[in-house]
């Protein structure tokens, strides 16, 4: 399997401490990935460099068919080529409609320039219903985004991240805060979703993790200490040490 993304060798260091140690990190095209790792690991790091807000010293990030580097490129650009990166606050705008955030969200897909003359049309309209459709909020389209609860917030926020077409999903903590039965919706949510893109999951709820049933990458350090199914993970003695039996 060829991978969309690519992370070689890379290494940041802050004031002479070295925060990301030789990373090296591959993700496929249609894959869903889950990030693990003690406290300072990494895993924020990792992902301020894939989406150039963080620059490496040294290394590369290479995304797509034609390993396009995403180094010196600005963070709207690298939104542009497909990286989209979800936080962990939801930054919907409360005032609005599930439905008009979802509009927004489109119309910024659109670049700049087009978005001063760009009017909403049919095929719009149904992308919207699309869009709230793949986040399970359909029937909440006319509500005020700031009624909804925590996690549909986060739902909404994610759909507002489809609307530029990722294909690559990046998403911190999405269960923090959540009831059961959203943590189960947002579960099947991200599964869904990693069909058809790579979706990377940061999370150190590990009942959360397991439930993803994916490929787990275990940080420590800056690097990779250890990486397969969850149950190869759990039970490596280091990853014991170093994250699970504390
Ligand atoms: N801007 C910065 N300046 C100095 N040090 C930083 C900066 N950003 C991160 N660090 C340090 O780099 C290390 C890695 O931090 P990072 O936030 O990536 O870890 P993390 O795995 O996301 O941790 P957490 O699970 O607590 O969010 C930590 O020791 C952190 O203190």
């Amino acid at each position: 399997m060829s991978s969309l993304l690519e992370v070689s060798g890379v290494c940041v260091t802050f004031d002479g401490f070295r925060a990301i140690n030789n990373l090296s990190f591959q993700i496929g095209p249609a894959e869903l990935r889950a990030v693990i790792g003690p406290n300072g690991a990494g895993k924020t790091t990792f992902m301020d460099i894939v989406t150039g807000k963080t620059r490496p010293d040294a290394g590369r990030v290479l995304f797509g068919e034609k390993s396009i580097s995403l180094l010196r490129r600005s963070e709207a650009e690298i939104a542009r080529i497909g990286v989209g990166r979800k936080f962990q606050r939801p930054t919907v705008f409360e005032d609005q409609s599930v439905a008009d955030n979802l509009m927004t969200a489109l119309k910024a897909a659109r670049g700049p320039w087009k978005v001063l003359f760009w009017r909403p049309g049919p095929a719009d309209h149904a992308r919207v219903l699309e869009l709230a459709d793949q986040v399970g909020l359909a029937a909440h389209l006319a509500r005020k985004s700031g009624e909804l609860s925590h996690g549909q917030k986060q739902w909404l926020e994610i759909g507002m991240l489809l609307a530029q077409e990722p294909r690559l999903l990046l998403v911190d903590e999405p269960a923090a805060g959540m009831t059961l039965a959203e943590r189960e919706q947002t579960t099947a949510m991200l599964v869904d979703l990693a069909k058809t893109r790579a979706v990377v999951v940061v999370e150190h709820d590990m009942e959360f993790v397991r439930r993803l049933n994916c490929k787990v990458t275990v940080l420590h350090e800056g690097s990779v200490l250890a990486e397969g199914s969850i149950d190869h993970v759990t039970a490596d003695p280091q990853v014991v040490e170093v994250y699970l039996g504390r």
